[in-house]
């Protein structure tokens, strides 16, 4: 069980901090939101007002065709122009990767960097149907530099019953020396245009602060797997009154996996693992559909070694009942004597028949596959501390509120917001009470989509 009174000692810069950076969250403690007459641009956007009581959903803007969208960028300021990255090329891809390491996401004290590699790039960014023209670039124009970026990547969502052809938004980066200057809505407004040049119309995006109208918010959880190493970058102190032995022993990870049949997926699984992933995602209300060949990319690595995404199957005399996945996204650490990076994964997307059979909230429905999903995600935590991961990430979305506590995961600050753009939806639940903002365990999370 999940000790509160350690998680609350855990660091001067504590994993809740780490966490929070990891969502770009924000804490709870944070001052009140702004009106949403204080959001110049987003107000003006195609989006739910804030604390709008959604009673239809449904799209916004509607009727618009490619013939009615700009043929021509944005007018940007005279020494910048707009670029479309070629993530084909290793310099190019270099120097998206310089950008989002310096300027991306930090903590205070600028220790900590997502260490992104081309692989990671390739994985996140070039998904079947990628466009090159959605890796929207902007440099100064004098020495070339890439100071900003956005992208987006193909997507069928579904929210309910209704599935839209839409796109995913994410690493939109301003270089430092540029924030503040009311540059992000205009690559906003850009990527906005090149979607709907190819007559898409909806998005769907994560960020953790508040803008109007997040449709759900997921809490992060995060569960130790190295401890003494997250003592010694600075993630974890000493919890008074606790041993450093102790510490260890609570977050012993055994050297076996223990899920019957438990394998690593290959290409030839992809079909029956889509027919049970869709089986799966069709009880949850805000899902990405995935076609076989989306499917293989997104969870079956095809490098042998340093592979980003890792998945696993449970086979039983042929037949695969279940399946669960996790990506490595690790992080340079500056400044430290003895480490250099710390191993960090994020749980990613998984399917299990058990309790299949039965309505969602059935008791023994429910209990089969809260069992199921410790024993699948226990091993994931196996795997990975073989894999010298450190910290292993989830947030609350899909029926993970069924094993974070009795797997150790303790509960971040950090909140991530799910918005869609150009869409009215009903409230969707994110795994955790709205009043104490700890795991539902009862309600769980309608949330089915994992985003990068
Ligand atoms: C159909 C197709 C549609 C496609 C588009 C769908 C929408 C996609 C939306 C994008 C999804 C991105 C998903 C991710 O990648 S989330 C990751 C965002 N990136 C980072 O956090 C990296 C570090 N930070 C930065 O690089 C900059 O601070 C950024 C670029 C974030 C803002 O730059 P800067 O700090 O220099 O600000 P500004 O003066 O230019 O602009 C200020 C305006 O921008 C609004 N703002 C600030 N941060 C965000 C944010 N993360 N999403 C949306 N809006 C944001 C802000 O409320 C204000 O508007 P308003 O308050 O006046 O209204």
């Amino acid at each position: 069980m999940s000790d509160k009174k350690d998680d609350k000692a855990i660091g001067k810069k504590s994993i809740e901090e780490m966490l929070r950076m990891l969502a770009m969250g924000q804490s709870l403690s944070e001052p009140e939101q702004k009106q949403m007459a204080d959001y110049k641009f987003w107000k003006t956007q195609p989006v739910a007002r804030l604390d709008e009581k959604v009673d239809q959903e449904g799209e916004i803007n509607v009727g618009k065709t490619p013939a009615d969208v700009p043929a021509e960028p944005l007018p940007l300021l005279a020494d910048f122009e707009w670029v479309t990255m070629d993530l084909t090329d290793a310099a190019e891809t270099k120097q998206v990767y310089e950008l989002l390491y310096g300027h991306y996401v930090e903590d205070q004290d600028a220790t900590f960097r997502f260490a992104y590699s081309a692989e990671f790039f390739d994985w996140a960014l070039k998904p079947p149907g990628w466009r090159r023209d959605w890796h929207v670039g902007v440099r100064v124009k004098a020495s070339g530099k890439l100071v900003a970026f956005i992208s987006a990547v193909p997507a069928t969502l579904s929210v309910r019953d209704t599935e839209m052809k839409a796109v995913e938004i994410n690493f939109l980066c301003i270089h430092k020396k540029l924030r503040a200057k009311r540059l992000a809505p205009v690559l906003i407004r850009e990527i906005t245009r090149r979607v709907n040049r190819q007559n898409i119309w909806q998005a769907l995006y994560t960020v953790g602060k508040v803008l109007p109208s997040p449709v759900t918010t997921c809490r992060y959880y995060h569960r130790p797997l190295n401890w003494p190493n997250l003592l010694d970058v600075g993630f974890s102190v000493l919890p008074q009154g606790k041993t450093k032995a102790q510490m260890v022993a609570k977050y012993t990870i055994g050297l076996e996996t223990k899920t019957p049949g438990w394998r690593t997926a290959i290409k030839k699984d992809i079909p029956q693992m889509k027919e049970l992933f869709d089986r799966y995602q069709s009880r949850l209300e805000l899902v990405q559909h995935f076609t076989e060949e989306e499917l293989e990319h997104m969870l079956i690595d095809p490098h042998d070694t340093e592979k980003v995404v890792h998945c696993y199957v449970s086979e039983t005399e042929g037949r695969i009942t279940d399946f669960v996945s996790f990506y490595l996204l690790p992080f340079s650490v500056l400044d430290n004597a003895t480490h250099e990076k710390l191993g960090v994964a994020y749980l990613f997307y998984y399917a299990s028949e058990a309790g299949l059979d039965k309505p969602r909230f059935d008791p023994a429905g429910t209990k089969a596959l809260a069992d199921r999903l410790k024993l699948l995600v226990g091993d994931c935590l196996v795997v990975c501390k073989g894999l010298g991961v450190d910290v292993f990430n989830a947030v609350s979305s899909q029926d993970n509120a069924l094993f974070l506590q009795d797997l150790k995961f303790g509960g971040g600050d950090g909140f991530l917001n799910f918005y869609l753009f150009n869409y009215k939806a009903f409230p969707i639940a994110g795994g955790i009470d709205e009043k104490t903002k700890e795991a539902d365990v009862v309600k769980r999370s309608a949330v089915g989509v994992v985003m990068l």
